[in-house]
Order: C-alpha cells, then structure tokens, then sequence
C-alpha cells in the first residue's frame, strides 16, 4: 500500500503547526521523519492516524488508511482494569483476526495477565507494539517506538521493522536517537517550522548527522569548564 499526502496544514487555535506537507510513502520502505520538539511530529502522525482534523489530503490506493494502518502512539493509553491479554484479544477483535495463541506470540515477555495500566512505561509501548503486529496492517506508524524500551526489546524493535519493511508494508518512524533512525530507515525527512525542510537518502545520512551536530553544538559549550 503507497500513501500520498498533499498540502497537509493543521493549526491548533491560531498557531500553524503543519503548513502544507507534501508526502509520498512507498510500500518496503522506512521513513524517518526527525525534528526537533515541539516541530510537529506527533501533530502529523494524529492528522495520518485521523485522530485530528486538517487540511490537505491524505490517500491510499485500495481501501481506507485507518482500517490497514497501525499507530503505535508516544505513550499508549490502557484501559483500567484490563489485563494485557485483554488489550490484545480486544485490538485483535477491533480489526476481526482471531487472537491465536497469545503466550506464544507474546516476542516481548510480558505479564499478560498483568493490569496492563500498571505497566511500566516500556512495558505499555511493547504491549501497544504487540497489538498492532498482530492485526493485518500495512502500514505502520512508530512515535518513538525506542523511548522507554530495554536494550533486548529494542534490538528485537529493530528486527521486526527490517522484516515489516521485507514484506512490503510501509512504516513510519519517528525518533530522537540518530543511531537508531540510521539502523532502519531509507529515507529521513526533516520537519522545520511546520514544513518538510529537507528529505535525505540513505547514502547522506552521515553527512545529515553531522550537520545536525554542527547545528545542535556550535560553539555553545565553549564556556563551560568541560576540560
Ligand atoms: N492539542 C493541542 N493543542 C494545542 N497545541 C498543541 C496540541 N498538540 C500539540 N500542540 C502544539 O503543536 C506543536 C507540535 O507539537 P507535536 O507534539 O506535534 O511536536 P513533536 O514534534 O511531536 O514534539 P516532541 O519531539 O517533543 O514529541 C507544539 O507547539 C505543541 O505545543
């Protein structure tokens, strides 16, 4: 499934957050889409996840985004009183799969009998993660999907993207960690000022990184005592 975005805007009140992003994602690819806080990541990937309302045009050949899209949110919302075991049969019911043998699908080890509102903050991410793996998505959206998680589910994290992006299904990536957008995506697009600043292929990754160090250090440190 390829998804093309076109002038996308969205304001909060009067303030612009997204002024006009134009997007093109290709199934098998990974999409990094970097910024710095506040820039508007989140506010794109609600506006794809339908979530929020804007301009612009968001489509899809084939059926509607949200009924093939999994949204791995920066901190997913649990339920009180629901069991993990619960979410998942739940997220499983919501997109009409059967659940099939949730202990051995559980890649992440978690409690699943567990209230899945008492897990800890890396535990409701890899439990939201599980839930959209198990539906038939494809496309996929990760906010942060590293923030919080243990280095072994983090390496697992990595796994599961290079085999989505194997089988074809589009995903979206945001992160704070430059190593690890470099470990996974093909394409890194930066957002400035609500708009797609500069998109950057593989081969000049390095030089995006250094850039950004460059910008992000400067001389800034020069007064402190650092040795
Ligand atoms: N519901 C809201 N109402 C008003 N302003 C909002 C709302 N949600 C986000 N904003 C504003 O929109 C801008 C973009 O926020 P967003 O969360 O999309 O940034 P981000 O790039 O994901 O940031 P971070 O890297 O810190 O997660 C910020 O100025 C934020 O304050």
């Amino acid at each position: 499934m390829n998804v093309q975005v076109r002038q996308l805007t969205k304001s909060f009140g009067v303030n612009p957050v997204l002024a006009g992003i134009d997007l093109d994602f290709v199934g098998g690819h990974v999409y990094g889409i970097v910024g710095q806080n506040g820039a508007g990541k989140t506010t794109l990937f609600n506006c794809l996840a339908g979530l929020e309302a804007h301009g612009g045009t968001v489509t899809t050949e084939g059926g509607r985004l949200k009924d093939r899209l999994g949204f791995l949110q920066t901190e997913p919302f649990m339920l009180s009183r629901m069991t993990g075991r619960e979410y998942l049969r739940l997220c499983c019911k919501a997109r009409g799969v059967p659940d099939g043998d949730l202990d051995a699908r559980n890649v992440f080890d978690l409690p699943l009998d567990r209230y899945a509102q008492q897990y800890s903050t890396g535990m409701k991410k890899k439990l939201a993660l599980q839930a959209i793996l198990l539906q038939p998505n494809d496309v996929f959206i990760l906010d942060e999907p590293y923030n919080g998680v243990d280095i072994h589910s983090a390496l697992l994290i990595t796994e599961i993207i290079h085999r989505l992006r194997a089988s074809g299904k589009v995903i979206l990536i945001s992160s704070h960690i430059f190593s690890t957008l470099k470990d996974t995506c093909d394409v890194i697009h930066v957002l400035d000022s609500g708009k797609m600043a500069k998109t950057v292929e593989k081969a000049d990754f390095n030089r995006l990184e250094q850039a950004m160090t460059d910008f992000a250090v400067g001389n800034k440190l020069d007064a402190l005592p650092l040795g």
